[in-house]
């Protein structure tokens, strides 16, 4: 059972706060171990890659199977129906659209005191992508990571995804190659997070590492940031409903379950402003467990991290809403526009009872690699911007220079910093004479 909560009751505040720092994904334990992974990588290479992964995934390997080859890909692609590959190519399709409108622009101007001033964007030179692959597999997460770093222009994509038991999903390497991946590497976890950050034999280090994984992924990607760079923490699932008594309790309760299922350290919450509704749900979703492919994952994560809260209004569920920044955030409310405007962190919301959380997994057009773990304070949600950077422009003519220099000849003295000062000086001088 999850918790029920009632904002109205006494103990509320102390209940809501424990929910909130449950701990899900930002345990010790698993920086301590993913620590001991990056080290083994960064000392031993290929061997330490290979020794992992037999034993988290069960899989032996050489330095010459690490990577899977151009033929292994061809042969795993032929075995994709038809439907699948319509499925996947609609997608993609939406996917580039809706990134291809993220592209940003240079600018360029000169300004009053004749200073030619702006800036310009360009993409990373490598890009290392994580699609996970412990639990379930992920070809929408290829597209998804692959897609925005195209549009970028990325110069290089290098993938890695674990396949534990040697099981390669075709439809993984499908994505691959509709989205323009250039290397893919069977191995995942930690230790392919440390590899593609500081390379080893086999691996060409990346600049960037994007893509969504478990708690073990996200820790990797918190450590090696400043070695390269990263996307976000994107790690167990989350959804949070916010809805009315006006909807189906069996609806609402298959969209809790769709995250649920991800991992046992997935969270799916329930707002509501009807307590009726809210038991209805709950009832619903113990129905669907009975019976749901991955009831083994989603019950867990339920049970352990799952919560209905009962609010009096909209405006209490706006400001609860904002304390959790949930990943995924679905408004199924009569007028969900005019309570999104009420609503400021959330990864990715999703307006009305006609969308299910599921259409932005698959095919509606947004990423689906989202900050979690109340990281959408502060992030948001993988973007073209993400593979991108701005190097900023500046000419000085002398007449600029004779305009702004001396306040920089000024600040240089305030700072007691002399060849700062007389490099202007020196340029003010050769005006002057
Ligand atoms: N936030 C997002 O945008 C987003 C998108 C898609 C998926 N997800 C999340 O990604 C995750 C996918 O998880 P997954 O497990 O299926 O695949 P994964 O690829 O993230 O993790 C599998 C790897 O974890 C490592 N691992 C597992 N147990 C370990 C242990 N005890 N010690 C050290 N390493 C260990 C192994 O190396 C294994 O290869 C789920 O939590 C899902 O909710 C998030
Ligand atoms: N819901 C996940 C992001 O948290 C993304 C995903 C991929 N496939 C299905 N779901
Ligand atoms: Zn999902």
């Amino acid at each position: 059972m999850p918790v029920f909560l009632d904002a109205t009751s006494a103990d509320f505040e102390v209940e809501f706060t424990k929910l909130l720092n449950a701990k899900r994904e930002d345990s010790p334990d698993v920086d301590a171990v993913v620590a001991d992974i990056i080290a083994d990588v960064r000392a031993r290479g290929d061997q330490a890659v290979i020794d992992l992964t037999a034993k988290f995934d069960r899989l032996t390997l050489t330095a010459d199977t690490l990577r899977i080859t151009d033929d292994e890909i061809a042969a795993a692609i032929a075995q994709v129906s038809t439907e699948d590959r319509t499925a996947l190519e609609l997608a993609a399709a939406r996917i580039r659209a809706y990134h291809a409108r993220q592209l940003p622009q240079d600018e360029q101007w000169t300004d009053e005191a004749g200073a030619t001033l702006g800036w310009r964007w360009g993409a990373v030179s490598a890009a290392g992508l994580y699609v996970p692959g412990g639990l379930a597999s992920y070809p929408s997460s290829v597209l998804m990571n692959a897609i925005p770093a195209k549009v970028a222009g990325v110069g290089r994509l290098a993938m890695v995804v674990p396949t534990p038991d040697g099981v390669l999903n075709p439809l993984v390497l499908l994505a691959a190659q509709i989205s323009g991946v250039d290397e893919v590497y069977r191995i995942g976890g930690a230790q392919a997070v440390a590899a593609l950050a500081y390379g080893t034999d086999t691996i060409a280090p990346v600049d960037k590492i994007t893509g969504p994984g478990n708690a073990f992924v996200a820790a990797a990607k918190r450590r090696v940031f400043g070695k390269v760079g990263i996307d976000m923490i994107a790690g167990p699932s989350e959804i949070l409903v916010v809805a009315d008594g006006d909807n189906d309790p069996e609806w609402i309760a298959l969209d809790l379950l769709s995250q649920a299922e991800h991992d046992e350290s997935a969270q799916s919450l329930l707002i509501t402003t009807d307590a009726a509704f809210g038991q209805a749900v709950a009832d619903a979703v113990e129905k669907q467990l009975e019976t749901l492919q991955r009831a083994h994952i989603a019950g867990p994560s339920w049970r352990d991290f799952g919560a209905i809260i009962t609010v009096p209004d909209l405006a209490t569920a706006a400001a609860l809403t904002d304390r959790i920044a949930p990943e995924h955030l679905e408004l199924c409310v009569g007028d969900p526009e005019a309570l999104s405007k009420n609503i400021s962190h959330a990864g990715a919301i999703f307006l009305g009872q006609w969308t299910p959380e599921a259409i932005g997994d698959y095919v509606g057009g947004p990423n689906h690699v989202l900050p979690t773990a109340r990281s959408a304070r502060f992030s948001s949600g993988l973007s073209v911007l993400d593979f991108m950077k701005r190097t900023t422009i500046a000419r000085m003519t002398p007449e600029a220079l004779r305009a702004i220099g001396p306040a920089a000849e000024r600040l240089a003295t305030s700072e007691s910093l002399e060849a700062h000062g007389l490099s202007v000086t020196a340029r003010l001088k050769k005006l002057n004479d």
